[in-house]
């Protein structure tokens, strides 16, 4: 994650771009997790922290915050009272960790395909070998050891068989594969410092890199970790990012509402599914508002309009997705997210998909010229029009429902067998806990479409 303006995606402006309106106040305060675990935990081992990273910048960085531990690990807290819209700590880019702190003579070494991220992970591998010499020392050992980290490409196979209802199980294959060819393409050139990088394995380059995304934000100069600022945990409620101002070169944090001395900090890392943050950082939330499911459709290869109706669909789908922290992501399904209204008014399910029905459902050629010189005759948009016979809008319509229903009856199975194999019934497990909350939200809104595609094919028929 390049956290909001982090990794999975941060997305950093170049200006300071967010001030907290003033109504989000109250809305803000009800937050479920600012208020149950707000205070009991503060400062301990981490006084020297912030005496270090001031020297290291050369300037003051924060009066209004102390180390603490929460339930999620490390979080900052209030030592007086902040009020909305002041600052909470402002962190120079010269007391940053970025790909720039990479040794010249690896650097050099390095080609184009060696990303930012794996930059970033090599530097973090260099001041970790370093260890009490390195410069970063309080920062880098203050973060997730090795089997610390939760994310699911560290799960193992039998876990993931667990969540294989949910895009994250392939997700997780993908991206672990792609690490890795970044390892290997990078090992010949670590080979080469046998006395920093003898013996490193790809765990140890994976962890690395888990680090990297679940704790940096993309700036000017690519992706950076901020001492302090990453010690900042994630309410999917809270308004509050970390902002970079390219003119004064420093990361800062505003409040998005006021804290009483002792309470815990807040911001969002972005408006993320549970599927990501499991995928990223490694937890999910219990309630995500942000959970989404995705959708393939496969055209029977038999269908003697196969081809066309592949180039048509893949018209439909989302170009490359960026996310708040800078992260791309490749769409290559359509995403549903949770209907609001099941009435088949307001907010329904996405006009690209039910267009994508509607362009399935077509059984002759005629039919989907038909709806390209519809778009064109419009606003070029595909199939964003009902079909004016009833029918076929009916069939669509089916096709989806259909599709969904499958989904749903195999997402409520592995949820039944995530249960039942757990100790009585219990899931003790934080990562059985947290596959209940993907397939669980992803089964929620899987639930919220289909009622209302039910309801709009109800609809279409009273009105036929
Ligand atoms: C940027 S770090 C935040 C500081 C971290 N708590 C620490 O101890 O260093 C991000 C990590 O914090 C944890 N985290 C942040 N927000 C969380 C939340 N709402 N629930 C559970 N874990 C959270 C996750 O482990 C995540 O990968």
């Amino acid at each position: 994650m390049l956290l909001c303006i982090r990794i999975t995606k941060l997305m950093v402006s170049p200006r300071r771009f967010f001030t907290a309106p003033r109504c989000l106040c109250s809305k803000l305060h009800s937050s479920s997790l600012s208020q149950s675990v707000a205070s009991s935990y503060l400062h301990e081992e981490c006084d020297d922290f912030l005496p270090w990273l001031e020297q290291k910048a050369g300037v003051a960085i924060s009066s209004a915050v102390s180390i603490g531990r929460s339930t999620y690990g490390r979080s900052l807290f209030a030592t007086k009272i902040i009020e909305t819209g002041s600052s909470i700590l402002k962190v120079p880019f010269h007391a940053q960790i970025s790909p720039d702190n990479l040794y010249p003579e690896i650097k050099i070494l390095l080609g184009d395909e060696v990303g930012n991220v794996a930059r970033l992970a090599t530097v973090i591998l260099v001041e970790k070998k370093k260890g009490p010499e390195s410069g970063w020392a309080p920062y880098i050992s203050r973060l997730p050891l090795l089997g610390e980290t939760q994310t699911t490409l560290f799960w193992s196979e039998d876990e993931l068989e667990i969540i294989k209802q949910s895009p994250v199980y392939l997700e997780t294959i993908r991206k672990k594969a792609e690490i890795r060819r970044q390892f290997l393409t990078l090992k010949p050139v670590l080979d080469q410092f046998p006395q920093i990088f003898d013996g490193i394995k790809f765990e140890d380059f994976l962890h690395a890199y888990t680090l990297v995304e679940s704790r940096a934000w993309e700036s000017s100069k690519g992706f950076s970790m901020i001492p302090l600022a990453d010690f900042l945990n994630h309410d999917g409620l809270a308004k509050a990012i970390v902002l970079s101002d390219e003119e004064e070169q420093i990361s800062e944090v505003l409040a998005d509402r006021d804290y009483a001395p002792g309470e815990q900090i807040w911001i969002t890392y972005g408006k993320f599914s549970n599927a990501t943050l499991l995928l990223e950082f490694g937890f999910t939330l219990p309630h995500n508002i942000h959970d989404e499911v995705h959708l393939h459709f496969k055209i029977p290869s038999h269908d003697p309009l196969y081809k066309m109706k592949s180039e048509l669909l893949e018209r439909l789908r989302f170009p490359t997705l960026k996310d708040l922290r800078g992260f791309k992501h490749h769409a290559d399904s359509f995403t549903i997210k949770e209907v609001r209204s099941a009435t088949g008014k307001g907010y329904g399910i996405p006009q690209s998909l039910r267009a994508a029905a509607r362009v399935l459902c077509c059984t002759s050629a005629e039919e989907l010229c038909y709806v390209v010189e519809e778009a064109m005759e419009n606003d070029g948009r595909l199939g964003r029009r009902p079909f004016k016979n009833i029918e076929r809008e009916i069939q669509a319509h089916e096709i989806l429902l259909s599709q969904i229903t499958t989904l749903i009856g195999e997402y409520t199975e592995s949820i039944k067998l995530l249960v039942s194999t757990s100790p009585a019934g219990n899931r003790h497990d934080s990562r059985e806990r947290m596959a209940h909350d993907l397939l669980a939200g992803e089964l929620r809104v899987l639930k919220a479409a289909s009622l209302w595609l039910q309801n709009y094919i109800l609809t279409l028929h009273h009105s036929a």
